[in-house]
């Protein structure tokens, strides 16, 4: 496969499918000659550029290229855009000439493709689909958790209110800067109808902010179960998710700068956190109505998705199977040791 446009979510599918023993990654695009190439280099990425009208900037910059767009959808049997947000729509007619299966981001509009996936709550529409779009991160996490709550206990009813970071660490051109502002101040968001693209049936009305933050987004959520099920039982459901962890409350941990602090302890590359974050002491219910708090990494939650997607396009692997793969090559699946289920902090060892 291949990636075009290096970049935030581009460079960490084209490390994820280069883990996979099942998937070759052919090569990867780059618009411009910019510091990602070192990256791509270091890894023994063969470089094609993105824009033909554009190759002879990496010639003048003495960067050796394989070839353009067009040689890597040739060489390949399913291209993932990670161009940004709005600009995979303009690639879509490329990918079409040159025959080649798509997998889309969530920048870019649902009809950009046959199907919306999400690996938990919609797999198999994406079996030998020609163009797949991964869900935005926030809708990768939503539809993570209410997938399972929806099937267990049922969902009458879902409120979830969205404090979104105002942009990646490394975009010097975004914000606020000075203020939490509501991001769209109309509401619902899009999110709760991006939701619905992966779980069509359940009721979920979305609110949306940004604040001035670039690590993770922060979900508030109220789930009005159709039963009544125990805060222990949620629990347990969410533990059973290996996309999300829980996060204990004897570990200390109280927002995203521990979690990513956690995440690069734990040795996870550029400290990613793929799975939903799940505050475990929020899981609370009063009757039916479930709250709890989920961080969401969103340079992270759709890598494993993105992995997943091309087995569904390419693939007869079933979602589970396809799941664990893409987790076990991963590492996907945290658990801290000082949760209910570890030792006692006292029993910590150099194993763990
Ligand atoms: N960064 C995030 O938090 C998340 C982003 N996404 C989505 O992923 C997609 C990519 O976003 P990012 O990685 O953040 O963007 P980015 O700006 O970090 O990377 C985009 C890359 O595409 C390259 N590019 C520019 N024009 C191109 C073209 N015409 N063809 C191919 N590549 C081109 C850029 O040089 C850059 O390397 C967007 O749809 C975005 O909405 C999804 C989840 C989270
Ligand atoms: O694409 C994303 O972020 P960005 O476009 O704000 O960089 C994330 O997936 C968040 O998008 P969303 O807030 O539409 O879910």
């Amino acid at each position: 496969m291949g990636v075009n446009g290096y970049g935030t979510i581009g460079k960490r599918v084209a490390d994820a499918v280069a883990a996979q023993s099942d998937m070759t990654l052919v090569g990867v695009t780059k618009a411009s000659p910019d510091y990602g190439v070192e990256a791509a280099a270091r890894r023994g990425y063969d470089l094609y550029a993105a824009v033909e009208d554009r190759a002879g900037e990496f010639a003048a910059a003495g960067v050796d290229l394989t070839g353009t767009l067009g040689d890597l959808l040739d060489a390949v049997d399913v291209v993932v855009d990670c161009a940004p947000s709005g600009v995979g729509e303009r690639n879509a007619p490329v990918y079409e000439a040159h025959d080649t299966p798509a997998i889309f981001q969530g920048g870019e509009d649902a009809a950009v493709a046959e199907t919306s996936f999400n690996a938990r709550g919609r797999f198999e529409a994406a079996r030998g689909a020609d163009a797949v779009r991964v869900v935005s991160c926030n809708t990768t996490a939503l539809s993570r958790l209410l997938a399972p709550l929806d099937e267990t206990y049922g969902v009458e009813k879902a409120r979830v209110t969205l404090v979104r970071r105002g942009g990646d660490p490394s975009e010097t051109n975004r914000g606020p800067i000075n203020d939490i502002v509501p991001d769209p101040a109309t509401v619902p968001s899009h999110h709760g109808p991006d939701v619905n693209e992966i779980l069509p049936d359940v009721a979920v009305d979305t609110a949306a902010l940004k604040a001035p933050v670039t690590g993770m987004h922060t979900h508030s959520v109220n789930v009005t179960l159709e039963t009544d099920p125990d805060p222990a039982a949620v629990r347990d459901l969410l533990a059973d998710e290996d996309r999300i962890f829980l996060v204990p409350e004897a570990a200390g941990i109280d927002g995203a700068g521990a979690l990513k602090e956690y995440a690069a302890d734990a040795g996870r590359p550029r400290g990613d956190l793929w799975e939903n974050c799940v505050w475990e002491e929020s899981i609370s219910l009063t009757g039916r109505d479930l709250y709890l708090f989920q961080n969401v990494h969103q340079e992270a939650d759709v890598v494993p998705e993105n992995v997943d997607a091309i087995r569904a396009m390419t693939t007869d692997v079933d979602a589970a199977e396809s799941a664990a793969r893409t987790n076990e090559t991963l590492g996907v699946g945290l658990e801290s040791r000082l949760g209910d289920d570890g030792p006692a902090r006292a029993e910590l060892t150099a194993d763990d």
